[in-house]
């Protein structure tokens, strides 16, 4: 049995993992910790995740958290998952990292930790958006200079990063593919008199509303014709599934920086 432990236990994604580990086999709930202070510390993970009693109170600590598990799911904020790291890393606890919005330098550090334990870190958990970076890769060498790539994401009012992790990492495919530095050529921001587009640039552009789960469109528009590459998260539950899948996958697994295309076989 793997003993998983869930920070973030009382968010959005927090509760569909909950929710994901009971539903699996050959898992378990070991812990779940929110940040100390935090409202639900105290009451089971599973009834707040709506799954039914698990046995397992949400705690304050993550020491005490993972004192029994062998993997931590964290879905927070990089800031935390950082520290979170920090602990796993002493401890020798492998980690599925869900969190977005990491900078380069959060990014090296997160490496830097990866060095002592493996841990898995993705954008996005789902087999449909991993499928999509490879068809993204393959449209992209086939279409080439010809035509302009625009990247256009929805998510729900509460989301605090942009653009989404999976639309970054969509442009870093798609500018590798065509050669391109993408910190050089993505272009988060028109307004005013700001003249043509250029051949190179790779438009990133951000809706934010309502319960929007998650949506991504890849345009590649040429001379008469387009062709769009979307995803539609329609619930929370495959990202839960995927990242649980990843905790499952990290068994035995040599100390390193892996992400969903290693554990869906997809590299
Ligand atoms: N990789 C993927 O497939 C996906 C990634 N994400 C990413 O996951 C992250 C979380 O998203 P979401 O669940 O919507 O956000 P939420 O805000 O709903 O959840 C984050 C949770 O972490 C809690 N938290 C804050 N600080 C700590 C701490 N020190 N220790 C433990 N828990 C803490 C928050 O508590 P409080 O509310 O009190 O601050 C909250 O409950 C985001 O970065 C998002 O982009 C989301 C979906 C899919
Ligand atoms: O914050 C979210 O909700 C999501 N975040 C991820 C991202 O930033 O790419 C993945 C998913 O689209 C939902």
């Amino acid at each position: 049995m793997i003993r998983v432990a869930v920070t973030g236990a009382a968010g959005r994604m927090g509760g569909r993992i909950v929710t994901a580990i009971k539903e699996a086999d050959g898992l378990e709930l070991a812990g779940a910790v929110e940040r100390p202070g935090h409202d639900m510390i105290g009451q089971d993970a599973g009834l707040i995740a709506g799954c039914g009693a698990s046995g397992v109170k949400i705690s304050g600590s993550l020491e005490e958290a993972l004192a029994n598990a062998d993997v931590l799911i964290d879905f927070t904020f990089p800031e935390v998952t950082l520290k979170n790291l920090e602990v796993c890393a002493r401890l020798g606890k492998q980690v599925v990292i869900g969190s977005t919005g990491f900078t380069p330098a959060q990014r090296a550090e997160a490496e830097k930790a990866a060095a002592k334990i493996p841990v898995v870190l993705a954008p996005n958990m789902s087999v449909g958006v991993n499928a999509c970076f490879k068809l993204l890769k393959e449209a992209a060498g086939i279409l080439g200079e010809g035509f302009d790539v625009e990247i256009v994401e929805l998510h729900h009012n509460k989301k605090k990063d942009s653009p989404s992790g999976t639309a970054v990492r969509m442009g870093e495919v798609v500018a590798e593919a065509l050669g391109r530095d993408y910190n050089k050529v993505a272009n988060f921001h028109r307004e005013g008199m700001c003249g043509e587009r250029t051949k190179e640039e790779i438009g990133m552009q951000t809706v934010r509303g309502g319960d929007i789960v998650g949506e991504h469109t890849v345009y590649f528009i040429g001379m008469g014709e387009r062709i769009e590459i979307s995803h539609r998260a329609m619930s929370r539950d495959m990202f839960a599934r995927g990242a649980v899948r990843a905790a499952g996958w990290l068994k035995g697994k040599a100390a390193g920086m892996y992400d969903m295309q290693d554990v869906l076989g997809l590299k």
